[in-house]
Order: structure tokens, then C-alpha cells, then sequence
């Protein structure tokens, strides 16, 4: 967290500056205390009205450099927390899909909202608050020191005890720390889901079981939650009484010393001043520290997420696709023992049409999703123009091929932004890709290309989203399309259509994944593939499956 720490240097100079003004001002309260009851009790009036009116500016200047402290320590942790939130959502954005994946999507949003949150307040702030403490500890010393070094020592003693007792607490605390992390993490994943599942728990009547899950995680987070805060009262208790103690055995001490003719009244007020301004950063030492500490887990967590390295995809090359992407003796599992694909070899050329056919479950999506770089641990070859997909910079390969799959996401926003994703095409570029993928039979007068989505697209049908996405993937103009179910949703019209100009376009490697079979289209692919429990059984042209009478042919019967 050093870095975070020392990145804004200037507003941390500055902070410390203000710090440290208002540290020794604090401080020297003492000795304009001690004066002005030492010139009270000589019954000195004039000076005593003098000293009124200086004190009036130096507690002036006190409250300015309180406020300026305050301004810019509350502006160095906002930063902080800023940066160390862009950080956190690149670090994010570094995962490779399969690792991405491994997390469910809540951890993130809660690493990103509640864990930074928990930064703020038990990590940064308390950070803050322990060195602005040393800071008024040390000047309050060095006054403490001046005004009687016999009672500096003897309050040193006591403090000794006020820092080693609560420090105990601190492995305790870090526990329950990283317990109610985790709880907050578990509401989170479950808040995402239950909201995400609302129309379907509405309609099947679920709202009583949802209710009693969430009130569930949320109590687990409430004791959690509790239990820390529990600690934190029992350690802020004991820094409390040990700093009262401290404070009133020096005061006890002072007074003893005034008995004996070795202090002066003025003294002992001056005395009574500082030595708070001397417990007190002790007490927040000794509160603050386990807090800190408390914090180490969630600290290791973000830093995980932050300094993530792609362990799956390394290489560094270009991947091109002038010639052919080829497999070779493929084989992958995502459980340790399941083979989901079994020695999986085949060859797809540049510009041709493929289709994939096969029983559900078969291993259709996992062989695309295999070939666009979103799976790293996979056992035999991925090759893009005879470069291993493992030897290439993997945002290349990703940059290249457009996936289409039958969920779509939607963007909050118009139909336009989601088929331009932030990027800009010229008039005829939009105009082709709307005409292609059929966006244009749905705009009308009412909906058009400005109308909003809403939330994943609530305001557009299955078929219309679909439509958008495949807008979306042709404007972009990738030469390798995959439309995994990518027009299932779409009337059968409007999907022939698509499918045909598809396969008409020269310039396109098109792999289509389908249960929906028309033979017109059939006849115009390249190669169909035909699969059955993860491996390609069968695969040729729509004519020479047929005449061989194998299992495509009885798939289709
Ligand atoms: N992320 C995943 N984690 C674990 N198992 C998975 C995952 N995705 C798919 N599977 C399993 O892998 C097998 C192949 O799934 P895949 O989605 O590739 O099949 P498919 O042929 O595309 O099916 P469908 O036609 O129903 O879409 C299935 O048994 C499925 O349960």
C-alpha cells in the first residue's frame, strides 16, 4: 500500500506540513496555559488581559491549521482510495476470461465498493490519525520535557503499559477482520443474485424462501460486523482507562511535586494540558494499530487482485489470421477428471463456412469458446497461421474473432452506442450493418437508433438484442464471426436471412453453432462438423454427409 501511500507526494508534504503546525501549536497551548496562570496568581492584571488578547490569535491560528490538516488529509485518502480503486478494476480487467470466470462476478463488486470502504476507514484514515498523533506526541514531549523532565519520565513509564496491552488484541481482530470482509462478500454475491432472479422469483412465489436467505446473510453479516465492533469497544475501553490513568497518576505526581516547592501552579496547569496532548496519540495508537493490522488479510486480497498476472496466456507475438486457424489432438476438462473435449483435430480455413452440429451437452460452445483464446489450460494445439495460441499476445486473438452467443449482454444505453461500443464507423458502415443483421426492421418512428436499452436491454425483445449484437459484431468487421446460437431467438425469416447474407460475405470465416437445421443454408457451408460427447464424429460437406448416410444424416432424419 506504500505506493499509494507515497504517489501523491505533494498533497502528502503538504498534509504533513499542516500536521505538524498544528501538532507544535497544540503543544505550545501548555506553555500559554502556564503563563498566563503564573501571571494571574502575581495579580499582574495588564499582562494577564495581554496574554488574553494573544492567545485569541494563536488559537485562531490553531483552528486554521486544524482545518487545513483536515482539508488536505480528507483529499489525500479520497485520492488514494481513487487510485487504488482504478488499479483494483484494471487488475481486473488484466484476467484472462477462464480466470475471470474462476470468481463469481459479486466478489469483484465487492472488493471494489465494501473492501475499499473497509480501507478507508480502518486502514488509510487510522493511518493518518496515528502519524498526525506521533507528530503532536513528539512536540508535546519536547514541551512536556521543558516544562519538567521528572514528570516526563515518570508519564513515559505509565505509557509503556497503554501501548504493549491493546497491541494483544490485534491477531483477534484481524480474524474477525477477515471474517466480516468475506460475510459482506457472501451478501453481496447473494444481493446480485436475488436481484438478478427478481421477475422469476415473483412469478414462482419464492419472495418468503428469498426473504429467508437473504435475511440470513445479512444477519451473518450484522454478527460479524458486530464481533469486530465488539473487540473495538473492549480495546478502545482499555486505551481509555490506561490513558486516564496515566494522565491522572502524572497530575497526582505534579501535584506532589507543587507540595514539595518544586513546581510552579502555572506549571502543573501547563502540565495537566500537555500530558493529555501526550496520552491521547498513545490511546490512538494503541486503538488505531490493531485496526490497521486488522486490516492485513483484505490489504493481501486487493493486492492479489491488483498485481494479477496472466499465468495461462504469456506469450507476447501478433496473431494473424491470413491462412487457417488448425486444432490438433485437442483435449480439455473444466472439472480436474471431466474430458469435455476428447483429441479434437480439425482444420479451419480463412473465408470458408463452418456449422457445428451435435447433441446438447456435446462440447459445441466449449470447442469455440476454446479456439477464441478463452480457456488457457488446455492439452494439445491452438494454432492461428501455425502460431501456438499459448506463444501469442492472447488481445490479439480476442481482437480478431467476434462471438455471438445466445445470451446477449446489453449495455444501459442507446442502440447505437451498444452496436458502436464507444468506437465510431462511418455512415456506410452503419447503414450495412444494420441492413445485415435486420436492426433496421425493428426501428420505426418510436424506436430508433437513439432509443435506450435499459438494464441488459429490458426494452428490447430476445430476437431484437440479438439482432443488435450481430449489428454489433459485423460493424467491427473481425474476419473470424462465430454465432454460437446466435440468432435462435430471431424469427425464422429474419435468422434465414442474416445466416445467407452471411455466408454470402467472401471476406468472412463463419462458424456457425446451431440445433436448428434448414437445408437450403446446410448446403451452402463449407464443412459441417458434427460432434458427440466431446469429440467431431463426422465433418464434410452438406452432400457427401448425405450420400455417406452416417450419424449426421440420421441426426437430421
Ligand atoms: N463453465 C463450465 N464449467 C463446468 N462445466 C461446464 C462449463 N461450461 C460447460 N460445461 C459442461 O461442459 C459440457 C459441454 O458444454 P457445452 O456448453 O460446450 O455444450 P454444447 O454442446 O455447446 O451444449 P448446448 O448445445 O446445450 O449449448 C457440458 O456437460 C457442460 O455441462
Amino acid at each position: 500500500m506504500k505506493k499509494y501511500i507515497f504517489q501523491n507526494k505533494l498533497l502528502l508534504i503538504i498534509t504533513l506540513i499542516f500536521s505538524m503546525i498544528f501538532a507544535i501549536m497544540s503543544a505550545l497551548v501548555a506553555i500559554l496555559l502556564r503563563d498566563i496562570m503564573d501571571i494571574a496568581l502575581l495579580l499582574d492584571l495588564d499582562e494577564f488581559y495581554n496574554g488574553i488578547f494573544n492567545s485569541v490569535f494563536f488559537f485562531l491560528g490553531l483552528g486554521v491549521s486544524y482545518f487545513l490538516y483536515g482539508f488536505f488529509s480528507k483529499k489525500l485518502i479520497c485520492k488514494i482510495n481513487n487510485s487504488l480503486r482504478d488499479d483494483l478494476f484494471k487488475g481486473i480487467f488484466k484476467k484472462n476470461i477462464s480466470d475471470f470466470r474462476s470468481v463469481n462476478s459479486a466478489d469483484y463488486i465487492s472488493a471494489l465498493t465494501n473492501d475499499i470502504k473497509l480501507l478507508e476507514e480502518n486502514y488509510f484514515s487510522p493511518l493518518l490519525s496515528v502519524v498526525q498523533g506521533a507528530i503532536i506526541f513528539v512536540s508535546s514531549f519536547i514541551v512536556m520535557f521543558y516544562i519538567s523532565p521528572i514528570v516526563s519520565v515518570a508519564l513515559i513509564i505509565a505509557l509503556v503499559l497503554l501501548i504493549i496491552v491493546p497491541g494483544i488484541f490485534s491477531p483477534f481482530l484481524q480474524e474477525k477482520q477477515n471474517i466480516y470482509s468475506e460475510k459482506l462478500s457472501k451478501l453481496t454475491i447473494k444481493s446480485k443474485d436475488i436481484l438478478l432472479g427478481f421477475e422469476i422469483i415473483k412469478s414462482n412465489s419464492m419472495n418468503n424462501h428469498i426473504q429467508s436467505e437473504f435475511q440470513k446473510k445479512s444477519n451473518e453479516v450484522y454478527e460479524s460486523k458486530f464481533s469486530v465492533d465488539k473487540l473495538y469497544a473492549f480495546i478502545e475501553s482499555i486505551s481509555l482507562l490506561l490513558g486516564l490513568v496515566a494522565q491522572v497518576g502524572v497530575i497526582l505526581f505534579a501535584a506532589y511535586l507543587i507540595i514539595q516547592g518544586e513546581l510552579t501552579a502555572g506549571a502543573l496547569l501547563g502540565l495537566v494540558q500537555v500530558s493529555g496532548n501526550i496520552t491521547a496519540p498513545i490511546q490512538t495508537l494503541s486503538e488505531e494499530t490493531p485496526k490497521i493490522k486488522g486490516m492485513t488479510p483484505i490489504v493481501d486480497r486487493l493486492l492479489l487482485l491488483i498485481n494479477y498476472k496472466d499465468m495461462g496466456f504469456l506469450g507476447n507475438q501478433k496473431a494473424s489470421f491470413n491462412k487457417d486457424i488448425v486444432v490438433k489432438e485437442l483435449n480439455f476438462g473444466y472439472g480436474k477428471n471431466k474430458n469435455v473435449l476428447n483429441n479434437i483435430s480439425f482444420r479451419f480455413e480463412k473465408n470458408k463456412k463452418y456449422v457445428i452440429f451435435g447433441k446438447s451437452g456435446c462440447g459445441k460452445s466449449t470447442l469455440i469458446q476454446l479456439l477464441s483464446g478463452h480457456y488457457p489450460n488446455y492439452e494439445g494445439k491452438v494454432l492461428y497461421d501455425n502460431l501456438d495460441l499459448k506463444d501469442v499476445n492472447i488481445n490479439s486473438v480476442l481482437e480478431m474473432c467476434a462471438i455471438l452467443h445466445q445470451n446477449i449482454y446489453m449495455f444501459d444505453e442507446s442502440i447505437k452506442e451498444n452496436i458502436y461500443l464507444y468506437k465510431t464507423y462511418t455512415d456506410e458502415q452503419l447503414d450495412n450493418a444494420l441492413n445485415t443483421s435486420g436492426v433496421k426492421l425493428f426501428l420505426d418512428g418510436e424506436r430508433t437508433l437513439n432509443t435506450e436499452t435499459g438494464e441488459n436491454g429490458v426494452n428490447l425483445s430476445g430476437g431484437q438484442k440479438q439482432r443488435v449484437a450481430v449489428a454489433r459484431a459485423l460493424i467491427q468487421n473481425k474476419p473470424l464471426l462465430i454465432l454460437d446460437e446466435g440468432t435462435s431467438a430471431i424469427d425464422i425469416k429474419t435468422a434465414y436471412d442474416i445466416e445467407n447474407t452471411l455466408l454470402n460475405m467472401e471476406d468472412l470465416t463463419l462458424i456457425t453453432v446451431t440445433h436448428y437445421f434448414n437445408h437450403d443454408l446446410l448446403k451452402q457451408y463449407d464443412e459441417i462438423i458434427f460432434m458427440e460427447d466431446g469429440a467431431i464424429i463426422e465433418s464434410g460437406s452438406y452432400d457427401s454427409l448425405i450420400e455417406s448416410r452416417g450419424d449426421f444424416y440420421k441426426y437430421i432424419s
